[in-house]
């Protein structure tokens, strides 16, 4: 199984360190544009192979796509990180041309490929990979509800005093500080629902520190989280290469689903060897309804200055 990586910055140095520690792939390769930094992290990763015990290849390149020929997976980060202050959305202007031009690369060198996009704003960039390739839909995923989700587990586990095993929830809708979905309603403690432990304020506290997330770590940082988004993209990438059919909330293409069309936003998915294999519709409240189509109708602005 061969995964490619393009961006080694943070995030897909992070995703890649992830990838090898887990051992499932046979071969990483790491792509950057700027000159031996590719190398320079792959090198640094492939010393820490006999530290941490795995024997995935990690291999770097500034710019030559050839060597991600027959990649089955394929990761964009590359980008530019928003600062504090900044909203996803604001990185429009400079990431949508990186993520045509990488997109188109990769697709060229491995046909067959399955796109998973993070670089942002994510659910207009993987909207754009699908302009740009015409991969089907099963073959582009947005990485961002897979985070958003490992976030609200982390402020759920903080309002419940309980360890992180304990506690299941999901975030649907946009990777956006305002369009994020937290849904608080099905959020549980080992099958009991969260409500019974917490009061309605409270748990609107969980749902506003999770929307946030990304923004509150952006401050602390100066740039924005790798980590956590680098586990999740390993997460989402071992469970297409394993065929573990695990659910996930993922950007994808909607045509009707959720009823929504023509749009990439987050809900949740099945993941396996075909990357998405099934788009799970669950049953929504009329508030969670209205809060995924005003998500929606974020997410369509943003991809509206696509065009301008
Ligand atoms: N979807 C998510 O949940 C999520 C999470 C974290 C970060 N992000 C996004 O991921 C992107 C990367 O974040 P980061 O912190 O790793 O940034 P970073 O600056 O550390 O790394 C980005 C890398 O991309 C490289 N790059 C730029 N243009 C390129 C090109 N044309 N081809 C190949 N490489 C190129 C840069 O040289 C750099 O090394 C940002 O857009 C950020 O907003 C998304
Ligand atoms: O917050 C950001 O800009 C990066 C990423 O989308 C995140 O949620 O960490």
């Amino acid at each position: 199984m061969k995964v490619t990586v393009v961006g080694a910055g943070a995030v897909g140095a992070s995703c890649a360190e992830y990838i090898a520690i887990k051992d499932f792939a046979s071969e990483v390769v790491l792509v950057d544009i700027k000159e031996g930094y590719a190398e320079g992290k792959a090198m640094d990763l492939m010393q820490t192979a006999s530290l941490n015990g795995f024997d995935t290849k990690i291999t770097g390149t500034t710019g030559d796509y050839t060597k991600t020929a027959g990649s089955h997976i394929a990761v964009i980060t590359s980008g530019i990180p928003r600062k504090p202050g900044m909203t996803r959305e604001e990185l429009i202007g400079i990431n949508a041309g990186i993520v045509k031009t990488v997109s188109e690369n990769l697709v060229k060198h491995s046909p067959d490929v399955i796109l998973i996009v993070v670089s942002n704003p994510m659910d207009t960039m993987t909207y754009l990979a699908h302009k740009v390739t015409g991969l089907p839909k099963n073959r582009i995923i947005g990485m961002g509800g897979a985070l958003d989700s490992a976030r609200f587990k982390y402020r759920l586990a903080e309002a419940l005093e309980a360890p992180i095993s304990d506690v299941d929830g999901m975030v649907i809708g946009g990777h956006s500080d305002k369009g994020m979905v937290p849904l608080t309603r099905l959020a549980t403690r080992n099958s009991v629902l969260a409500s019974e432990f917490l009061s309605e304020d409270r748990l609107n506290q969980v749902l506003e520190d999770t929307k946030v997330g990304g923004a509150t770590l952006t401050k602390l940082l100066g740039t924005s989280a790798w980590y956590a988004p680098g586990a999740a993209v390993s997460g989402l990438v071992q469970a297409i290469a394993c065929d573990q059919k695990k659910m996930f909330p993922c950007s994808t293409l909607l045509e009707g689903e959720y009823g929504l069309n023509d749009l990439c936003i987050g809900v949740p998915v099945l993941l396996g060897k075909n990357g998405i294999e099934k788009i799970v519709e669950i049953e929504l409240t009329d508030a969670e309804k209205a809060k995924m189509q005003e998500s929606a109708a974020g997410v369509k602005a943003t991809n509206g200055l696509l065009d301008a």
